[in-house]
């Protein structure tokens, strides 16, 4: 792991709020005011700025991009190295992984120029500081030439950039089709596009291999350039598979993956043909960032409903692994334009501007032209603000700035004309031979014009109809020191989470609404409008791109230890030999068992099978397992618990002749081998939403033949284990659509088995089970330690921290087979299981049947004496678990209860 300050060694926060409490720490710092923040620069700051040094400037380099927000050339990538800190610390090296470079080629005669690419991923990234980073990626222009890459790739090292090259038709398939003209307005929820040509099927599959391709090509060049310990950051939905092709790679590469846009909901996911592969292909990563709560919350969804898989607070249980997804709002480099303010050609335009539109209030809007961000529904706005307000049609100007992309495609180019043709029409109807209302650019402005253009701005106009962030609008806001002007800002924007105090939001589809809002944000009164500033503005200086990347870099190290830590892996085979030489060795032996899949017969043998599904719907326990059952439970030696999800009257049923402990409704209730019955429900465990659902788990059951719904006292399951597979598990997607659009508030955790879907109280786990169990053993049994442990079972991955909570706390990459010591359980644990068992309850205030337990026990014994070589956490039938061990099927339980039996008979 790299020596990196950002990534924490002790605690890992476990959920998102935890995660965001801690950066809200962090994040607290010396906050100056707008008015302080432009006097706050250091000389040497603002030298360095007003006398750009030639050196800085890469071969070719065009004068353009002289400021020092740039990656430098004193910092060349050609010298691999990380580079100490001010303090002498090492900068932890980032490579930061997008389909377009921070900075674009231009062909000049005999070499290259660069200017900086216009795009919020790339303003943002450029203010990295901390970090020692290489950019890979696209450098906008297609080289195909050997010796021009060569030379191109030289000028670009100078900026720490280092150029992926993919043949024109293929990145054409890639960025044009699939990219953009596919996944682009899918992301930005305005479904797949209906146009004949790239989108269309033909194209369809050629566009998506493509993609792959591209995908794999940006690949090698990271793993190329990779070096231990670099952390990878990869960005958008233009590199979904990179985190996939990267791990086959190499398995220990640090991966982050961060999304630019939104997550759109699962209902729009599933319309996408390759939908699932892409999900597969990110959740390959360490990390998935996404701006807001509701993209992430969009995206866990999407992987619950349709992949199936399990998602906690903690992120997305797949193969084994954990993928942690979070949230981390990105910003800008906010120093760097309160330097660009101070400078001479920045203040030079200002003036400029001043005088030019002096007499009118300045409205501004910068965007890419781009479908999602609203410019037709902006200049509707204005025109019918003009229309309106017929007296302000020479007091007011609207700038607007729609730098022209994805040209090639031809949504984009119908958007373009669509624009002019409202342009023409407002200039039109509202201009004098001397002035028109509305000055529309379709080309970029210079970093310092832009500068200029947000410091004069009255209002700042964003419409998008959907927005990933929009760093527009942060720009503007560091921008209005002295001015504090308004920002109207679209609700569908990320950033109207972050700035939505301080600005004034609006529906862009709501023309009239934004009409209004303009005539709003320029009669605004001047302590009003200070107040919004002031808001916006604390959170630009504080949210910045630096705080970003550092909270992004130090959750991806938490995920990586937290994933280390969890060691779900693939389970051995169980030694059998050794279990069984073991348990006889042993004098107090817990067998802890499953039942579904453990004990009962398996659902799919031909007697229980018909035509081609299975007939028969009710549980069954192995016909095998009876006598050896009955056996193991009479020796003095051995203590059995069936324990299971089931409630009480199925173990009772099966178990009703057994001398064992049933543990029904995952360890809810406790049977004890005398055959009475005890609750360990909470007090103040919270069931109302059982009633509120019930409903959707009987509709569902009603409407899927061979399907079972299983009420509990603290779940509802519903299975279709019997029925026909394929339409059970359209209709377990459905249901859990329908389940979690209702239980928003509620405090359960939604499960999707491989055939089942369960809503249960939250805590409610066969690993809470256990502790449980366990007083009760002890309080009820002979004081002798337990010394020997097989626990077996086929469980959800949320009930598999049964496993872990026999097992001793493990330092991270230390194989737990090669440990003899004696287990020793982690802290809080341990206390809690001692407490449970010491203190002064009295043998007559213990459990009766159907009480609620107490905090049992009075015994100051403690209950076990395991060591790691005694303990066979087992799975059955699973290819990844978080046991150590895993056994074929129940047949193979039967055979080794037996043998057990057997031996412990003979011995
Ligand atoms: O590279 P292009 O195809 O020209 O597109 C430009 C970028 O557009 C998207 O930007 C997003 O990122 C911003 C910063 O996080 C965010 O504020 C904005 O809402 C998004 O639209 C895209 O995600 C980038 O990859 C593109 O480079
Ligand atoms: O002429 C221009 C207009 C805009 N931008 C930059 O483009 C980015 C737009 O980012 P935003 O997040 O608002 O939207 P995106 O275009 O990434 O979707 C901002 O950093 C602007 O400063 C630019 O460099 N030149």
């Amino acid at each position: 792991m790299s020596d990196n300050k950002y990534k924490s060694s002790s605690s890992v926060p476990s959920n998102p709020t935890e995660k965001l409490l801690r950066d809200t720490q962090l994040s607290k710092g010396s906050k100056p005011s707008s008015n302080e923040a432009s006097d706050t620069k250091s000389v040497s700051e603002i030298s360095e700025l007003q006398l750009p040094s030639m050196e800085r400037l890469g071969p070719g380099t065009s004068r353009d991009e002289k400021y020092p927000e740039g990656p430098s050339s004193s910092q060349s990538c050609s010298n691999e190295s990380q580079k100490p800190q001010e303090g002498g610390a090492l900068k932890p090296r980032m490579l930061v992984v997008s389909n377009r470079l921070p900075f674009t080629a231009v062909r000049t005669e005999d070499t290259w120029s660069l200017d900086i690419s216009a795009g919020g991923p790339v303003t943002a990234l450029l203010g990295l500081k901390e970090f020692e980073v290489r950019y890979v990626g696209w450098a906008g222009i297609h080289v195909s030439d050997e010796a021009e890459q060569k030379s191109l790739t030289e000028v670009l090292t100078e900026k720490r950039c280092i150029p992926v090259f993919v043949d024109e038709v293929i990145f054409n398939r890639y960025y044009n089709g699939y990219c953009n003209n596919i996944l682009w307005p899918l992301f930005h929820y305005l479904g797949s596009s209906q146009e004949d040509g790239p989108a269309t099927t033909i194209y369809y599959q050629s566009q998506f291999d493509a993609y792959k391709e591209a995908n794999q090509i940006f690949a090698d060049v990271v793993i190329k350039h990779y070096k231990e310990g670099d952390v990878v950051c990869c960005h958008d939905y233009h590199l979904m598979f990179l985190p996939k092709y990267l791990k086959e790679h190499n398995s220990q590469m640090e991966v982050g993956w961060f999304l630019n846009t939104p997550f759109p909901p699962s209902e729009a996911h599933r319309t996408l043909p390759s939908g699932s592969e892409l999900l597969h292909a990110l959740l390959s990563a360490d990390l998935l960032g996404f701006h807001t709560f509701d993209y992430a919350r969009h995206f866990v969804s999407t992987c619950t409903r349709i992949l199936g898989v399990e998602a906690s607070p903690a992120g997305i249980e797949y193969q084994g692994r954990l993928t942690r997804v979070a949230v981390f709002p990105m910003g800008i480099d906010s120093d760097r334009f309160f330097r660009a303010l101070e400078t001479p050609k920045v203040r030079e335009c200002i003036k400029e501007f001043t005088e030019k539109y002096s007499g009118r209030k300045v409205i501004l809007g910068v965007d890419r032209l781009d479908m999602v961000k609203g410019i037709p529904q902006k200049l509707l706005a204005f025109e019918k603000f003009l229309e309106d307000n017929k007296d302000l049609c020479d007091k007011v100007v609207l700038l607007q700035i729609a730098v022209p992309r994805r040209t090639d495609i031809p949504e984009y180019q119908k958007l373009a004309s669509k624009v002019h043709t409202l342009v023409g029409r407002i200039n039109g109807k509202f201009g004098t031979l001397s002035k028109v209302p509305l000055i529309h650019l379709d080309q970029p402005l210079k970093f310092h014009t832009l500068c200029a253009l947000y410091a004069v701005t009255d209002v700042a106009l964003i419409t998008s109809l959907r927005d990933g962030m929009n760093l527009v609008s942060y720009e503007f806001v560091a921008c209005q020191g002295s001015k504090k002007g308004v920002l109207v800002l679209s609700e569908f924007a990320g950033a109207a989470q972050s700035l939505g105090a301080g600005a004034i939001l609006i529906n862009p589809w709501d023309i009239a609404e934004v009409a209004s809002s303009i005539g709003r944000a320029l009669n605004l009164k001047d302590d009003e409008r200070r107040k919004r500033h002031e808001l916006n503005f604390q959170q630009v200086i504080t949210h910045t791109s630096q705080k970003w990347a550092e909270a992004f870099v130090r959750e991806l190290g938490d995920a990586v230890i937290a994933d280390q830590q969890r060691i779900k892996g693939v389970p051995l085979a169980l030694p059998v030999t050794d279990a069984i030489e073991h348990y006889l060795q042993s004098n107090n032996r817990l067998l802890v068992l499953g039942l579904n899949a453990v004990l009962t017969e398996p659902v799919d043998t031909p007697d229980r099978r018909g035509e081609d599904q299975i007939r028969e719907v009710e549980l069954k326990l192995n016909p095998d397992l009876k006598s050896t059952l009955m056996e193991l439970c009479c020796d003095p030696k051995t203590t059995i618990v069936v324990l299971s999800g089931s409630n009480k009257f199925v173990l009772d049923n099966n178990f009703c002749e057994y001398k064992m402990w049933l543990a029904a409704e995952n360890g809810i209730f406790l049977r004890s081998p005398t055959g009475k019955w005890m609750t360990t429900i909470p007090e103040n465990l919270n069931l109302d939403w059982i009633d509120c659902i019930k409903p959707v788990f009987e509709y569902f059951t009603e409407r899927t033949p061979q399907s079972q719904f299983e009420l509990r006292n603290t779940s509802l399951v519903w299975n279709y284990k019997y029925a026909d597979v394929e339409f059970g598990r359209v209709q377990a997607i459905d249901l859990l659509q329908n389940l979690c659009s209702g239980l928003s508030n509620a405090h359960v955790d939604v499960i999707q088995g491989s055939r089942s879907v369960e809503v249960r109280a939250v805590g409610v786990t066969k690993g809470a089970g256990i502790h449980r169990i366990l007083g009760e053993i002890a309080y009820n049994s002979d004081p002798t330690q337990i010394d020997y442990i097989l626990c077996i079972g086929h469980f959800l991955g949320k009930d598999e921290d049964l496993y872990t909570y026999f097992e001793p706390e493990i330092p991270v990459e230390t194989p737990i087979t090669k440990t003899t010591e004696a287990i020793k359980f982690p802290g809080d644990r341990m206390s809690d299981l001692k407490l449970q068992n010491s203190g002064s309850v009295s043998k007559a205030s213990h459990v009766t049947s159907e009480q609620p337990l107490p905090n049992s026990g009075n015994k100051t014994c403690n209950v076990l004496d395991l060591k790691v070589e005694n303990y066979f956490p087992c799975t059955v039938d699973r290819t990844h678990s978080r046991a150590r061990y895993s056994l074929g099927s129940s047949d193979d339980v039967v055979s080794l209860l037996k043998a057990l039996a057997a031996a412990s008979s003979s011995s």
